[in-house]
Order: C-alpha cells, then structure tokens, then sequence
C-alpha cells in the first residue's frame, strides 16, 4: 500500500504509546462512513503506524493519509477520504553523492557496548542470557533525500522482506511482529545470523548457521519469547520444533513462522493490544526482557527512536501487519533550504543496526554483523543495482 496526504495523525509517546494508538484509531473510524466496495484487509481507512522501540524516550505516530493504492491477492484498489487532492507526482530526485559519519554510537562504541555485555552476561549468574544491542551511522547526502527513491531501491533489492516508510522512518525489514487477518495470526521470528564469505557457498553457510549452538540459542529466545506471549491470545498456536534459513542477499538469519487463532471475539483485545504484549520480543529486546531492556539504554547511551519497533499499518477491522523496524533509517533532514539562506543542502538519514549478544559472543564478530546489516539501506542510498 501507499498513501498520501494526512487526513488525520497521531503523536503519542511513553508507556501508553500503544493504548493511545489503538483508542484513537477506534474512535477515530466509529466516526468515518465507509463506502467499501473491495472489502479486502488494508481497504477503507488505513493508520500508517510507527511505534518507539523504548517507553522513554522515542516518539510514536499514526498517519491517516487521504489516499491510499493498495493491491493484494491481485487485486488493486484506492481509497479516499473526503475530497482528496490529486497527487501532484513529481519525478523520483537522485540524492546526490552520499557520505557517512558516526552516529551517537560508533563501532568502536559499539564493541564496547558489545564487550560490557558480554562481561555483565558472564557475571549475572544466569540473570542476563541475551541483549541486543545496536548502533546508529549517519549518512548526508549531497543532494535533497528523496525516501521514494530508498523506496523503490529496497523493494527492488528485497523482495522478500517488507519494505515501509512511515514519517521518515524507511527500509525493508525481514522481520514480520504481527500479522493479523480475521482471526488468524502470523509471525516471522529471527535471530541468529550469518553473512556471505568470499569461497564459501550459501548452502555451506546455510548448514553452518543451522548447525550453531550459539545462533540457535539466539534464536530459540526470540522465537520463545514470541510465543510465549502470543499463546494467552490463541486458542491454537503453531510454533515449528526447528527453525529454518531466511536467505537475503546480506545476510542469512534462523527463522521461525509461527501461526495460530485468535481466541477472541471482534470486540477482544485487538491488533495494538497483541503488539504491544509480544513488543519487543527477544530479537530486539533480550532474554529476561525485564533485564536487558534497562541495560540496552545504559550500554548504547542513545536513543533508537523507532527503530527496533512495530511498524506497519492497521485498518478500520483491526486487520493489519507489523514488522520490525530493522534494516531501516530515519530521515532527519530532507533539505532545508538553497543558496543564498545559510542553510544546509542535502539529506541526513540516521541507519540503524545491531544484532543478539549472548556470553559467547565475539566482538569483532558482532561489528561485522552489524556493518552486513547496514548494507541495505547504505545501497539503497548509494543506488547500488
Ligand atoms: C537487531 C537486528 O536484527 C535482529 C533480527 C534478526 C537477527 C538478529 C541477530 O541475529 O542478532 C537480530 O535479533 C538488526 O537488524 O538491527
């Protein structure tokens, strides 16, 4: 789906980010009449949801955009609200020349964070099992930053994955939170992750990452986190004994497709409600997540943002899908203005990367990781084919 224009949107932040999200968007379609002639998840009134990985800081929004083309199964419609505009559809911009900096955390900060993790795991006593950490790199580019052409070059790229942009905030992201249709519910889980190496196959990394002890645990706290927390919810929850390999063309990850059945009635508990229970999960959060969420702050010292949080859309039925905001970037400066003002030409996207530390984590291992983890959106950028 894409929409434009904003016809309505919410800002909200905080511990009630998802309670203010899921009140104002029921109240807000018990006062929109809905002329559906599709009748499809993700047609009528859609929210293009970004939630804060943190409960402080980190701001959350909803945009209600005036139009929205959406096509699913094969079917393709648009929807509008009120009178909406024609779009004025300009040419996708180039962004120019593109440059990196450091962001707030390097990746000489982050192999420390990763090195204090590591240290603090060994020494809890078994009362930290699993952090995940990550760091920012800042990329300007010469020219205005246009997020459809980011856009068009991550779907072109990663098919495979979901790719948004929602107030600044774009990628494509491998990892899928919630989906929910109906009744039914669905979850991509990954942690544990391998990246290509000159002379080896991707079968031969395939086999290796199935065959990591330290990946598969990794891995099995993510997927048991997730499960956990979505079984109060299902009265049938499908959860495979074994993960298997997501191939992208950065990295390999394990995966696991969980899928149940909502117990609920339409009125229960809806979609924001199940997202907020299961957020974060143990691929963005840690293992126990009452312990590595704190120290997630204390060791990166920055703040994500949305990133690392649900983000996706969710319609007038409670229909909708989630993801991960990963493999993603925040765009902070589009242009401000041209010459002659002073101001700075170009854009500024703040990238975000960073991956599941467990005792036995390596640091130059994790660093490396997370550079693969960054390719994306770097190539994006760079418009690399
Ligand atoms: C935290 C990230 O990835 C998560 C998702 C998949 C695999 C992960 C891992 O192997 O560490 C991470 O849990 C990221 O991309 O920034």
């Amino acid at each position: 789906m894409v929409g434009w224009g904003c016809a309505a949107r919410l800002d909200t932040s905080g511990t009630a980010r998802f309670t203010d999200a899921d009140s104002w968007w029921r109240q807000l379609c018990g006062h929109i009449d809905v002329e559906d002639e599709v009748g499809l998840p993700g047609c009528g009134p859609v929210a293009f949801t970004s939630l804060a990985f943190a409960d402080q800081p980190g701001d959350s929004v909803l945009v209600l955009p005036e139009v929205v083309v959406g096509e699913r199964d094969g079917v393709r419609w648009i929807t509008t609200i009120g009178d909406a505009p024609e779009p004025v559809v300009e040419p996708v911009r180039q962004p120019g020349t593109v440059s990196y900096s450091d962001g707030r955390l390097s990746s000489t900060g982050y192999r420390q964070a990763v090195t204090a993790a590591v240290d603090r795991m060994r020494d809890s006593g078994g009362d930290l099992l699993k952090v995940v950490l990550a760091h920012d790199l800042v990329a300007n580019t010469s020219e205005p930053l246009d997020e459809r052409f980011l856009l068009h070059n991550l779907a072109s790229r990663y098919s495979n994955c979901w790719t948004f942009a929602v107030d600044g905030l774009v990628g494509a992201t491998p990892e899928l939170l919630l989906e929910r249709r109906g009744y039914e519910v669905r979850s991509r889980v990954l942690a544990g992750t391998a990246w290509p190496h000159p002379g080896r196959t991707d079968d031969e990394i395939a086999a290796e990452l199935l065959a990591s002890a330290k990946n598969r645990s990794e891995h099995q706290y993510a997927s048991e986190s997730l499960a956990e927390r979505l079984r109060p919810f299902c009265s049938e929850l499908s959860v495979p004994a074994s993960p298997s390999v997501l191939r992208l063309r950065n990295v390999l990850h394990l995966a696991t497709d969980v899928e149940g059945k909502l117990a609920d009635t339409p009125e229960g508990p809806g979609l924001l409600s199940v997202v907020e229970a299961v957020h974060p999960t143990a691929a963005v959060g840690g293992t126990p997540t009452a312990n590595a969420v704190p120290l997630i702050a204390e060791l990166e010292g920055m703040d994500r943002g949305r990133y690392a949080g649900p983000v996706g859309w969710i319609d007038g039925s409670g229909n909708g899908e989630f993801g991960i905001a990963l493999r993603c970037g925040q765009v902070e400066q589009q242009s401000t203005a041209g010459a002659g003002s002073g101001g700075a030409r170009g854009g500024r996207v703040r990238l975000f990367a960073g991956g599941g530390i467990v005792p036995d984590s390596d640091p130059d291992q994790e660093v490396a990781e997370a550079e693969a983890k960054l390719l994306p959106v770097r190539e994006a950028l760079e418009g690399v084919r």
